[in-house]
């Protein structure tokens, strides 16, 4: 199984030329499943985004470890693949061509059927195929995004890693990414787990298998693991009328202003 297994982590900041170092990372103890979908949720600065980069090898722990499938995560792989907030397209390749390189560059024992058949399934997928020739800077920010989504999709990652993937898109059109995101997670694609840090209770509820609730310091990074124990499909004008979805909501306010008024 390839569960990704996160033991005793810690990473701290600093710490030099008399600067006390800043403990970001405290302890985290957490098994996300095969398959699952877990979001990640907490005040600005309490270090999801480092937690999501260790877990994709850009950056190192300080103690602790990280393992997929039984084997340490060092260094980035083509087992993940992240999603970050600002769409980070290469802006001289067309939308197909960001898409195409990525994929190519992750695995290049892939044969140029396949490589092309995901290409033109992904782009179809986020509805892009049509647009594929035209250069980021010539499509909307919601476009860039459903690209960068559909790239790390392409490069066929065990385990995605969203960073806050639709803080930057309009309400509507982020319902429209989180419907595809969910679409391609359940049935097209090779990526069985997902990670994605969110600001969105809302997003957070309707997307993910459990919420982990992330704490500032100098308290333990993870607060509480919340189950969200909703079916699926889920639907996002019904689903809020389900008892276990006002459960969670609140559980999540009540966790999120706690933190708040520790840190005030
Ligand atoms: N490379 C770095 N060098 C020094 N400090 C850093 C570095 N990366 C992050 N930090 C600090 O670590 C803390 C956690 O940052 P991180 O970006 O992980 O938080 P976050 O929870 O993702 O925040 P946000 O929700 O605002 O994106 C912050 O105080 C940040 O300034």
């Amino acid at each position: 199984m390839s569960d990704l297994v996160i033991k005793n982590l810690h990473k701290s900041f600093g710490g030099r030329r008399g600067v006390p170092p800043q403990h970001v990372l405290r302890d985290i103890e957490l098994t996300v499943k095969q398959g699952e979908f877990v979001s990640l949720i907490g005040h600005s600065g309490c270090g999801k985004s480092t937690l999501l980069s260790i877990v994709a090898g850009l950056q190192r722990a300080d103690a602790g470890s990280v393992m997929l499938g039984g084997a340490e995560i060092t260094a980035p792989g083509p087992d993940r693949a992240m999603v970050f907030q600002n769409y980070s397209l290469l802006p001289r390749l067309s939308l197909l061509a960001n898409v195409r390189e990525a994929a190519r560059a992750s695995r290049p024992d892939r044969s140029k059927a396949l490589l092309d058949e995901a290409v033109e399934r992904y782009l179809t997928a986020v509805g892009l195929w049509e647009q594929r020739n035209k250069l980021p800077s010539q499509v909307s920010g919601g476009m860039q995004q459903r690209t960068a989504v559909a790239r790390a999709f392409a490069v066929g990652p065990k385990v995605l890693l969203l960073d806050e993937p639709f803080g930057a898109l309009d309400a509507l059109t982020r319902a429209r990414l989180q419907e595809q995101l969910l679409e391609l997670w359940s049935t097209e694609s090779t990526t069985e787990t997902v990670l994605m840090v969110t600001h969105g209770i809302d997003e957070a509820i309707l997307l993910a298998d459990r919420i982990v609730v992330m704490g500032n310091p100098p308290g333990p990074s993870v607060v509480e693991v919340i189950d969200v124990d909703l079916p699926r499909p889920r639907d996002r004008v019904t689903v809020i009328d389900q008892p276990a979805y006002r459960g969670v909501q609140e559980r999540l306010l009540a966790l999120l202003h706690a933190d708040s008024a520790a840190a005030a």
